[in-house]
């Protein structure tokens, strides 16, 4: 379908054929991104890698995370961080669990995910007291909605003005320059500790992002590689890294909570792989399958971000018999092709089942369930995400058996947006622990 936003052609896509004509036959021409002025004010420019325009430098900053942030063997080696933070989630649950107060699952989730992020990116917790701590939470919730709008100026560039007058761009100016100072000062602790570590001979075994770009500014040649840059990509972990990551774990212990059956076989499952040993590791999440797929089927119910993030083409194109001039935009519905009748049987059903015996995937190579993307734009962190849901989902059933508040007989499953598609009301639940 080919609609105008304003001056913007946009192109909405919302079969799985033609996701794959946009993000494998022709992913070179979309592989740009839309300029938007959110994302100049609070990117440095957009010099992070999520919103940068697609040539040299997006490459080289992209190739840097895959390579050095991301992959499978630094996801891996940051396994203890996952494992402390989903134990420290079921100490706090287990002190509400005594007063049978209703639990805002809404809160732990977005706080677990947040300290482990902070953790992996900046070396420590960023929250609950301590220097510092309140501030950079208030600036990510800030930065988080002001980049999750979308200003009118972007479509009817004569119509900016507003986004003057409504105080957005200012707002954003001032957020912006203060997670720049919060930033600044990480890197300057982390300059200091790895001086002194290197004076008394010490070395640490587990880098954070910001010991692996210190380490990589200074031996990159050959290629633009500043503060900048680097505080750009710091964000971009938290950008869209954080709120996709925790609403999976929302949606997912909502339709657990609707269906007591669900979660009574995930439960077995956890509970019979772990026994009564204690914490999770992450060694036995390779043997729970029924997990996987009910992390699975929730990010087909409800995909973080459900027309996923805008492409943009860089020159005309002809697609299924119809023209497309170079600089439309394009928004694939992951939703919409990931309930198509055609693709998938009783499509709006939760089924987990549906992924046990089949090798249908979210790496980007089935276009009838893509909600990380595809192509040379799909999404880096998809082990990191995964890595954070399936511990933390894990332990939240391994620990309690749960029942819905007796203020909410009945999940409201409705939606809300932000960065991410969120439950529009906080999922309130009571927990039992199950093995005291
Ligand atoms: C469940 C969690 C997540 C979901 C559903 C998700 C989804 C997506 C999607 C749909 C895109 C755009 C793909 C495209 O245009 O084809 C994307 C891009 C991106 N994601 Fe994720 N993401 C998640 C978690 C993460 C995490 C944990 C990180 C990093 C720590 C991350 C980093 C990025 C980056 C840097 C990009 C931009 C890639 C580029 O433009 O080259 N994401 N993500």
């Amino acid at each position: 379908m080919l609609l105008h936003f304003g001056n913007v052609p946009v192109l909405v896509v919302s079969s799985a054929d033609m996701a794959e004509e946009v993000m494998k036959t022709h992913d070179l021409v979309f592989s740009n991104r839309p300029r938007r002025k959110m994302s100049d004010i609070l990117l440095y420019d957009s010099k992070d890698i999520a919103n940068s325009a697609y040539g040299e430098y997006w490459r080289q900053m992209r190739s840097l995370a895959v390579l050095h942030l991301l992959s499978n063997k630094r996801v891996q080696s940051y396994s203890r961080v996952r494992e402390e933070e989903a134990a420290r989630m079921v100490e706090t649950i287990k002190e509400f669990a005594s007063s049978s107060v209703p639990l805002n699952l809404s809160e732990i989730f977005s706080g677990v995910t947040n300290d482990i992020v902070c953790r992996i990116a900046l070396g420590r917790r960023y929250r609950g007291g301590g220097e510092g701590c309140n501030k950079f939470q208030e600036l990510l919730l800030e930065f988080g909605e002001l980049l999750g709008t979308i200003s009118i100026g972007d479509y009817i560039p004569w119509l900016s003005w507003l986004n003057k007058i409504d105080g957005s761009y200012k707002r954003a100016s001032r957020v912006a320059k203060r997670l720049d100072e919060f930033l600044d000062q990480v890197i300057a602790e982390h300059v200091g500790s790895c001086k002194r570590k290197e004076q008394e001979g010490l070395t640490d075994n587990v880098d954070d992002f910001v010991d692996v770009l210190l380490s990589v500014t200074s031996n990159a040649v050959g290629f633009e590689f500043d503060t900048i840059t680097m505080k750009a990509i710091l964000l971009d972990m938290f950008a869209a890294g954080t709120d996709t990551t925790y609403t999976v774990l929302e949606w997912a212990m909502a339709e657990l909570l609707k269906r007591p059956a669900v979660m009574h076989k995930l439960q077995d499952e956890v509970r019979t792989v772990v026994g009564n040993r204690g914490n999770i590791t992450e060694q036995d999440l390779v043997h729970m399958n029924y997990l996987k797929a009910v992390i699975k089927e929730t990010l087909r119910l409800h995909p973080s971000l459900p027309v996923l993030v805008p492409r943009e083409s860089t020159k005309g194109i002809k697609l299924n018999g119809y023209d497309i001039e170079a600089g439309t935009q394009v928004l694939v519905n992951a939703w919409a092709v990931a309930t198509d009748p055609k693709c998938w049987d009783q499509p709006l059903e939760f089924k987990p089942e549906r992924f046990l015996n089949s090798s249908v995937d979210f790496k980007g190579c089935d276009f009838q369930f893509i909600p990380f993307g595809a192509g040379r734009r799909g999404c880096p962190g998809v082990q990191f995400a995964t890595a954070v849901d399936e511990i933390v989902l894990a332990t939240l059933v391994h620990h309690f058996d749960w029942d819905l508040s007796a203020a909410s007989k009945e999940v409201d499953m409705s939606e809300t947006h932000g960065l991410a598609l969120h439950l529009k009301s906080p999922l309130l639940a009571i927990a039992t622990p199950y093995y005291e």
